[in-house]
């Protein structure tokens, strides 16, 4: 029995969801860069579900559905003030709200198809209740209802702000959502997958999933590439700041990629999406810092920039604190979590591979006075 370090290049099992093949991503057989340019986040949200795109009627009464879902019970929204709210990184209180909304749904544990269904919206929906509240509960300012009549994408702003967004915003912030929403078994997915397949409910696979987004070498370097960059400053001071980190082997935030060796289809959407807004807020140098460390990357160890990378720069030039960036790639993917965790529940096996053992042999037992 032999391993492979961090499962790499394992097909650990099928899915319809959404696939990278040949460098393409595809969500259920729809290129990225088509949903990107076309696509509104609740229609990606439906695709990933309901395996096609929906007509017009079904686009609006599953629009309806998840307004009329995103109210958060009040139990949660208080204790998300009972939290020492400011040590708490918000993607830890999100964790912890989404495991307390399992608490206050009845049917939390049901487990047939509808009930799934119900919850799936739910949890689609009241994240970004979630999330804003805090951001704004930390900030000493109540929560904002959502709107119904507002777009996914512009009730996030409109709850995290106070006021609706501008057209370009939106629509910004709308493609970042779909980029953001599938992408086969990357370790988040894989988490909720595993969750689930022991036949836990969709809250528990939820609240995996989202501990497993929150690090580093996953979701969470989209608000260190900030970091990062709000460190070097400005573009000139960027290669020495990276050769020294590269010479001290220290990993460069937002590059590299387990799957993607020729790069991310969805880095040119949010490098673009990074120039455009630079140029409104005129705040240039985020963007022009990135593209200077993109080159020094790709000069110095041939790697190419992930999601992550130029999304930072996208979030920060609409007003987003830092910390809220990673909460937000969950408020999207958790569309992709639930897709995948109705496809395990559909045709599930319990997870279970096999570790290499490394461990000493034969071991003689010694009882506790004589160790
Ligand atoms: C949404 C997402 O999850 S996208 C990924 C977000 N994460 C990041 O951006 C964090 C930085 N990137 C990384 O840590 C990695 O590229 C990962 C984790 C994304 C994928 O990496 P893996 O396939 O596991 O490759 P691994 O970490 O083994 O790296 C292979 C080699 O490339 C190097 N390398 C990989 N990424 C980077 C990086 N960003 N900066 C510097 N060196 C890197 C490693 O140090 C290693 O070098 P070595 O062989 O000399 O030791
Ligand atoms: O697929 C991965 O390993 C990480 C990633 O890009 C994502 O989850 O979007």
């Amino acid at each position: 029995m032999s391993s492979t370090k961090g499962l790499e290049g394992v097909v650990a099992t099928t899915s319809s969801v959404s696939s990278i093949i040949d460098g393409v991503l595809t969500y259920h057989g729809y290129n990225i860069d088509d949903l990107a340019d076309n696509a509104s986040f609740e229609e990606v949200v439906y695709l990933l579900w309901n395996h096609k795109l929906p007509t017009k009627s079904e686009l609006d009464s599953f629009k309806k559905e998840l307004a009329k879902a995103a109210s958060v019970p009040s139990e949660v929204i208080d204790q998300l003030r009972s939290f020492p709210i400011d040590k708490v990184h918000p993607m830890a209180a999100l964790r912890t709200a989404v495991s307390n909304l399992g608490l206050f749904d009845e049917e939390a544990d049901e487990a047939d198809e509808e009930a799934n269904k119900r919850k799936a919206i739910k949890l689609q929906a009241q994240m970004p209740t979630i999330v804003t509240a805090f951001a704004r509960i930390r900030q000493g300012k109540d929560p904002i209802a959502p709107k119904e009549e507002l777009s996914f994408a512009a009730n996030f702003l409109y709850m995290l702000n106070g006021e609706e967004p501008d057209a370009i915003s939106e629509e910004a912030f709308n493609k970042a959502l779909v980029l953001h929403a599938d992408h086969e078994l990357n370790a988040s997915t894989f988490t909720a997958r595993v969750c689930v397949a022991t036949l836990s409910d969709m809250y528990s696979g939820v609240t995996a999933a989202i501990g497993a987004l929150k690090g580093p070498l996953h979701g969470g370097a989209n608000e260190r590439v900030m970091q990062m960059l709000a460190e070097i400053g400005e573009a000139d001071k960027a290669e020495a700041y990276i050769k020294d980190a590269l010479s001290r082997k220290v990993k460069i935030m937002g590059f590299g990629h387990r799957v993607y060796k020729d790069g991310d289809p969805r880095a040119k959407h949010l490098k673009e999406m990074s120039r455009q807004l630079t140029d409104i807020t005129g705040e240039t140098k985020w963007y022009e810092m990135s593209v200077k460390i993109d080159e020094i990357v790709v000069g110095e160890k041939g790697l190419l920039p992930n999601v992550d990378f130029y999304s930072a720069s996208v979030y920060h030039s609409l007003g987003i604190d830092h910390d809220l960036f990673t909460p937000i790639f969950a408020v999207s993917r958790v569309s992709g979590w639930i897709a995948h965790i109705l496809e395990q529940y559909e045709n599930n096996r319990l997870i279970r591979p096999r570790a290499e053992y490394t461990g000493p042999d034969k071991q003689e037992w010694i009882s506790i006075e004589d160790r």
